[in-house]
């Protein structure tokens, strides 16, 4: 199934630009470990992906948010986010839509995608998974794509040293793993989401992607294969992607510190 909800104005049209936020929900979040879908487990009591829309949303530039829910839960997840508001802005008019995800991450994002029509210019894909972006992440990545880029992805420098090593597979699996090389790190940068992207850019990439029957772990991935350049622009510590149960706790501790600080 798939619905809209008008959060109090004119749909898509109170807004300038014609940008739209593809979120990827349809997860288990095995890694989190035993409970509801990742994207809906409590974060200070409202479900991560209600977080992860509102980050969205919390940009003036979004007029569109396409969530893709897990395939047999787009009624279940449409009826979670109408219980909560969007915003505290009565004002707010972005438009939110829900449809069936797929197997991969890569099948629902190609769903979202479906959905998005085609007077959309940029097109932002974001995990539910890191529901605490803060919006000026948001907003640089979709400034970058309309000053030209046709595929922004927003990064970090790495704080650990990174290896490369020969996986033990078969019978040697669970032995110690040999180190193969070390790579410079000074090159190497940790990507978020948002990604942002030129909306004909991202299609092509995944219809690319889909006929070849590659896969890819995320979409800037995909620009990349089709030969056209993806750039960085700085991410954020809290863009962080909640994958096991320490980032819950460390989820919850950015929120008490962002509720602390809106006390002063
Ligand atoms: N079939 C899938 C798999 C993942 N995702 C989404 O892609 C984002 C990033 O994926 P990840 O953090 O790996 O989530 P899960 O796949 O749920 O985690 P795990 O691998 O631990 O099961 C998440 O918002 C997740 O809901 C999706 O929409 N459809
Ligand atoms: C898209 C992504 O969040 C960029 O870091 C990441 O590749 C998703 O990986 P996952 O294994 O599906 O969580």
């Amino acid at each position: 199934m798939s619905a809209t909800q008008d959060h109090g104005g004119s749909g898509a049209s109170g807004r300038t630009a014609r940008t739209a936020a593809v979120i990827p929900a349809a997860g288990r979040g095995v890694r989190l470990g035993p409970g509801a879908p990742k994207a809906l487990r409590p974060l200070s009591g409202t479900p991560m992906l209600v977080h992860a829309v509102r980050a969205m949303a919390g940009s003036r530039s979004v007029s569109l948010v396409v969530v893709v829910a897990p395939p047999d839960g787009a009624d279940e997840v449409r009826l979670l986010l109408d219980a909560y508001p969007l915003s505290g802005s009565l004002t707010d008019t972005t438009e939110v839509v829900v449809v069936p995800g797929g197997e991969t991450r890569q099948e629902s994002v190609r769903k979202g995608l479906a959905a998005v029509p085609e007077t959309v210019t940029t097109v932002l894909v974001h995990d539910a998974a890191r529901p605490l972006v803060p919006v000026d992440t948001v907003d640089a990545v979709v400034a970058a794509v309309r000053d030209g880029a046709p595929a922004v992805v927003p990064a970090l420098p790495l704080a650990d040293t990174v290896k490369e090593v020969e996986p033990r597979t078969g019978e040697r699996a669970g032995e110690p793993e040999p180190v193969v090389g070390t790579p410079d790190r000074a090159l190497l940068r940790a990507v978020q989401t948002p990604q942002g992207f030129d909306r004909a850019t991202l299609v092509a990439a995944h219809e690319k992607i889909a006929l070849e029957g590659d896969g890819a772990t995320d979409d800037a991935g995909m620009v990349e294969r089709l030969g056209v350049e993806v750039v960085v622009v700085p991410g954020h510590e809290e863009a962080f992607k909640v994958t096991r149960p320490l980032d819950l706790v460390l989820a919850e501790a950015v929120l008490a510190r962002r509720r602390a600080n809106d006390g002063f």
